[in-house]
Formats: structure tokens, C-alpha cells, sequence
């Protein structure tokens, strides 16, 4: 299925969200068709999620609690690598992405407060292709959900009620901003600044109280990664 699936000029429309550290909010990031895609491929996959410890074993642990799974090149994660590569301007190869990750949370599930650049030199060595320079997160499905967005509690809250539609406007100020889980929206930002990592991108994918989601990662190294961390 999908093996000739037509990669259509991108429909997304963008808004800046903040410019220093650079978060760009985009609607409609990926198509309905693309959507249960990656629905389909990544169902029967999905194990529960590792994180690197700070040897750079992938190990469980209490404070990422979803499922997920790499997902394999095929023409539909094709285009969508291409359409993340084209956003942050071709400059960068397609050598430089890690392979795409689907994450899916059930009830309770959650992803305590974390960076996706890593402090552990071993995360970051040259077959690795350096840090996490950029994360998109894409919200990929959400049923009938409560909970599930993405907080990101060092960054300012929008003031313009029109953020209300992606945005949860009922969150305490001090709380920083959440985006909400919207299906087919993605949230894009820069984790590096001057090739340090930016604390102010500590962020959490929140409890989900009812429902699910399945969302997914789009990591860009800073070099490029050795062919067996990839998926092309
Ligand atoms: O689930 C979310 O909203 C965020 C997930 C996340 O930050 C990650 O997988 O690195
Ligand atoms: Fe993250």
C-alpha cells in the first residue's frame, strides 16, 4: 500500500510562536492520507519507549511512559522527511534526520519534562551526528482526548486570544505554554543555540486523561549520522 504514493506540494500554513528560542507553530504539518499512514505502519510496532541514560544505554524508564517505534522509509515517510527538510531551508541533508518516531499514549501515560539535546557527550559523538539541533513534533492522531498536550513551561503563554485554538488559554500563567494535541499539526523548534543546548526548550508531553495520541518525533542532527543510525 502507498508504494506510489504521490507526494503532494505541502498544504501547511506556519505562524511564528517565538522568535529567540525559534518555535514555529505549523497547521496541517501532514494530510489526513499521511496521517493514518502512519497509523497503520506503526501499529503492532510500538514497544514501550527508552530513553538514553547517561552511559547512552537505551534503557525504560519512569519518566516516558509511551509506546514507540522508528519507523521505516517508505514513500510516505519520504515525503514527509522532505517536507522537514525543505521547511528548514534544503541546507540540510537528509543524511542529517534520524529516523522518524512514532509515540503513542495511552490513558495516564506521559513524558516528564525533558530536552531532545542531550547533556551526555555519549548521545552526541560523531556517528551519532552531534546533538539534536531541531524537533519537530507532530501530532499525527488524537481521539476523543483529554490531556496529551505538549507544555513547554519556560516559555511564555501567547497573549492574543486567536491561540486559543492550538493553545490550552485555561493554563496558569506560571505554567508556561501547552500546546494542544490538534491532529495534523506540528510543533517545530530550534534545540540548539550556538551550538549549546537551550534549556528554555525543557518541555513535556502531558498525561493523557482520556482518549489517545499518537504522535511523532522529527530529530535533525547537526552532521550527518552514520547509515546504521538511519533509515534510508
Ligand atoms: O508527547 C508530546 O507532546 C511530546 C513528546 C516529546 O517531547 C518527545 O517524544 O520527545
Ligand atoms: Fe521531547
Amino acid at each position: 500500500s502507498n508504494t506510489n504514493y504521490t507526494c503532494p506540494h505541502h498544504l501547511y500554513s506556519v505562524q511564528i510562536f517565538s522568535e529567540d528560542p525559534l518555535v514555529i507553530y505549523i497547521h496541517e504539518f501532514i494530510t489526513a492520507v499521511e496521517a493514518s499512514h502512519l497509523q497503520k505502519v506503526s501499529e503492532g510496532q510500538l514497544e514501550s519507549s527508552r530513553i538514553a541514560d547517561q552511559t547512552g544505554k537505551q534503557q525504560l524508564a519512569t519518566t516516558r511512559t509511551s509506546k514507540s517505534t522508528s519507523l521505516e522509509s517508505d514513500p510516505v515517510v519520504q515525503c514527509i522527511e522532505n517536507r522537514a527538510l525543505a521547511f528548514q531551508g534544503y541546507d540540510i541533508p537528509r543524511t542529517h534526520l534520524e529516523p522518524l518516531q512514532a509515540v503513542q499514549y495511552g490513558i495516564g501515560e506521559n513524558y516528564r519534562p525533558h530536552t531532545d539535546w542531550f547533556e551526555a557527550a555519549s548521545q552526541t559523538t560523531s556517528e551519532f551526528g552531534g546533538n539534536r539541533m531541531s524537533s519537530f513534533f507532530v501530532y499525527v492522531a488524537a481521539e476523543d482526548i483529554t490531556g496529551g498536550g505538549t507544555q513547554f513551561p519556560l516559555l511564555d503563554a501567547p497573549k492574543d486570544e486567536r491561540w486559543c485554538g492550538v493553545v490550552n488559554c485555561d493554563a496558569a500563567w506560571d505554567e508556561g505554554v501547552t500546546f494542544r494535541p490538534v491532529p495534523r499539526n506540528a510543533v517545530f523548534w530550534k534545540n540548539l543555540k550556538g551550538g549549546k543546548g537551550d534549556r528554555r526548550t525543557l518541555h513535556a508531553g502531558l498525561p493523557v486523561t482520556s482518549g489517545s495520541k499518537l504522535g511523532m518525533n522529527i530529530w535533525t542532527r547537526e552532521r550527518p549520522l552514520d547509515a546504521k543510525y538511519r533509515s534510508d
